[in-house]
């Protein structure tokens, strides 16, 4: 057993993981993020965070994904999952950027001793780690120096590899692995676990319903090729995928012009789809790491494209949960809710507050889940496409106990029940995701035009501002207004409200090192007017280059 902190071994792996001169990490959003021939000394450090995580939470098993979802296929990155298979606790971010940056070895190993004297850890407690990669040409030797942080801090067998997978098949992993055997079991802590539970509530739920028809999935050139090929075995018969972006091999192709975020920031359809949908036909998108989903049709009548994000995501899903739940017999007695960002459409949310409550959180996962979780039954998506359902404990034990009095009840009590295992309830999950989308659309009969009828979106634009220093920005009102620089909201009200329907916010990326301009309002034409207008604002009050300067910027 080991009792003290095995330093020695520490120092000898660390000096082969040396931190690059003038680089400043920082544990964002999305963990780190950059230039994958960066991230080696990261790599190694965050094996040992790994462990120490581990070991503060007396040997649960800690997730890592090695991953850099929808960036271009040179980033590349790495996230801690905790043992629900919920993001890395806030706390421990802090951590995770103060070992990242130790200049030396002898930093490094100082600050390796702060956290352990800070989150109270006994170094004697087993550590539990499983870790994955995405299909990135970086990430084999990045996943070497993470093994080497592991065995440097005495993970048990040097942790547990799980290959190339997605980011949702990780963070499945971690639940099930520390559920197993307890009330919250969750599944086989297996990849094939996954996809059989996956695919026997998929057959539940679609049995004497019509088939849905064959759906085309743009698998980004990464992972999601590797899971949509895996789990269509699981269910030949009943669900029929047909793959396209599913080159691993040649350079350069993931998530160029393909993939979930190249939809939504273009709002087109991927160029390798294009001739290949018919008017009216549904298709997806997943990103990189398989963990968001965006949905796209031609319109029937004007072949124009028309894009399904997180919101019409959430929007149906929420509305189906609805009526089940009323169907159920189980009207008042489950708390429904939605959570949202600043980023959903305004439409979106006008639509879904007529017919139950909606939360708005400020951007990134591990804000939209932890505000879902206060909910019985909490969907949350962010428009681009990133989202999952929670069911809390006792809504689960409710589903479960309930004495259905018709038959109509029984149905719809069985369905909320395999909807709670097709769903995984960890992350946002693209596979599981979509599988949900074409049960609600099988169970109502709709097509994607009556799916998108619902309500019409806002038209709206995002712009990225380059400014000398992101950190001025400060927000309130879940990002929706600005507090400092002082008086610059001032002035961004001023301009909205020359505008029909106009809505405008101004908020520091937590991931690139930028400022996003987002704005909506009644035309086309004035969403683009209004962003450029707001992005030009910022730009010249933050002391912008005018030489510089973008010219759509107004
Ligand atoms: C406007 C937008 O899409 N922002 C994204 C992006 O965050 P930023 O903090 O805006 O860079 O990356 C996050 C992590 O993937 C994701 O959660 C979020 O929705
Ligand atoms: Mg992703």
């Amino acid at each position: 057993m080991q009792t003290d902190l095995p330093e020695e071994v520490l120092r000898e792996y660390s000096e082969k993981h040396k931190k690059p001169e003038s680089v400043n990490f920082a544990y964002g959003t999305a963990g780190f993020r950059t230039l994958g021939e960066r991230l080696d000394s990261v790599m190694f450090r965050m094996g040992v965070l790994a462990g120490l995580r581990s070991k503060a939470l007396g040997g649960k098993t800690i997730g890592v994904m090695v991953t850099a979802s929808h960036n271009p296929e040179a980033d590349n990155g790495v996230k801690l999952v905790d043992p629900m298979g919920e993001m890395l606790e806030q706390s421990w971010e802090s951590y995770a950027t103060y070992l990242a940056n130790a200049e030396t070895t002898d930093e490094f190993i100082t600050n390796v001793q702060a956290v352990i004297y800070r989150g109270g850890i006994s170094i004697s407690q087993p550590a539990n780690v499983v870790y994955a990669r995405d299909t990135r040409p970086s990430g084999a030797a990045l996943v070497a120096a993470l093994e080497d942080g592991l065995k440097a801090i005495g993970v048990e067998g040097g942790g547990w590899n799980a290959g190339v997978t997605t980011t949702p098949v990780l963070h499945y992993l971690v639940r099930t692995t520390n559920t197993k055997g307890t009330p919250e079991d969750y599944g086989e802590p297996s990849e094939e676990g996954y996809y059989s539970k996956l695919a026997a509530a998929l057959k539940a739920l679609l049995s004497g319903k019509p088939s849905p028809p064959p759906l085309i999935v743009d698998c980004a050139n990464g992972v999601g090729a590797l899971s949509v090929a895996a789990f269509s075995k699981h269910v030949e018969g009943v669900f029929q995928f047909q793959p396209t972006n599913t080159d691993l091999q040649t350079p350069g192709l993931l998530n160029f012009k393909a993939g979930a975020d190249f939809v939504k920031t273009s709002q087109s359809i991927p160029p390798a789809l294009q001739g290949k949908l018919s008017a009216g036909q549904r298709a997806a998108s997943f990103d990189g790491d398989a963990d968001r989903l965006m949905y796209f049709y031609l319109d029937d009548q004007t072949s124009q494209f028309r894009m399904l994000d997180g919101d019409k995501i959430a929007a149906l899903v929420a509305g189906h949960l609805v009526e089940l739940v009323n169907a159920a017999g189980l009207a008042g007695r489950i708390e429904l809710g939605v959570v949202q960002t600043a980023y959903a459409n305004g439409s979106s949310t006008k639509f879904l507050e007529k017919r139950l409550p909606v939360k708005c959180v400020p951007t990134g996962v591990k804000h939209l889940h932890h505000a879902a979780e206060a909910f019985g039954i909490g969907v949350y998506f962010e428009a681009n496409g990133h989202g999952t359902v929670v069911f809390s404990k006792e809504t689960l034990a409710l589903l479960n106990s309930h004495q259905p009095s018709t038959p109509e009840q029984t149905k719809a009590t069985e369905d909320l029940i395999q909807l709670t295992k097709l769903i995984n309830s960890a992350v946002g999950d693209a596979l599981s995701d979509l599988l949900l989308v074409e049960v609600v659309l099988a169970s109502k009969g709709y097509t994607a035009t009556q799916w998108n009828s619902s309500y019409s979106d806002l038209p709206n634009r995002l712009v990225k501002v380059l400014v000398p220093d992101r950190s001025l920005y400060k927000t309130t009102d879940a990002e929706r207004k600005l507090t400092e620089p002082v008086g610059l909201q001032e002035k961004i009200d001023a301009l909205v409200a020359q505008y029909e329907a106009g809505r405008s916010f101004v908020r520091a990326s937590g991931t690139e090192d930028a400022v996003r301009v987002y704005a909506e309002a009644g035309t086309r034409e004035a969403a683009d007017e209004l962003a450029f207008k707001v992005a030009g604002l910022v730009y010249d009050e933050a002391g912008g280059d005018p030489a510089k300067r973008p010219k759509e910027f107004i």
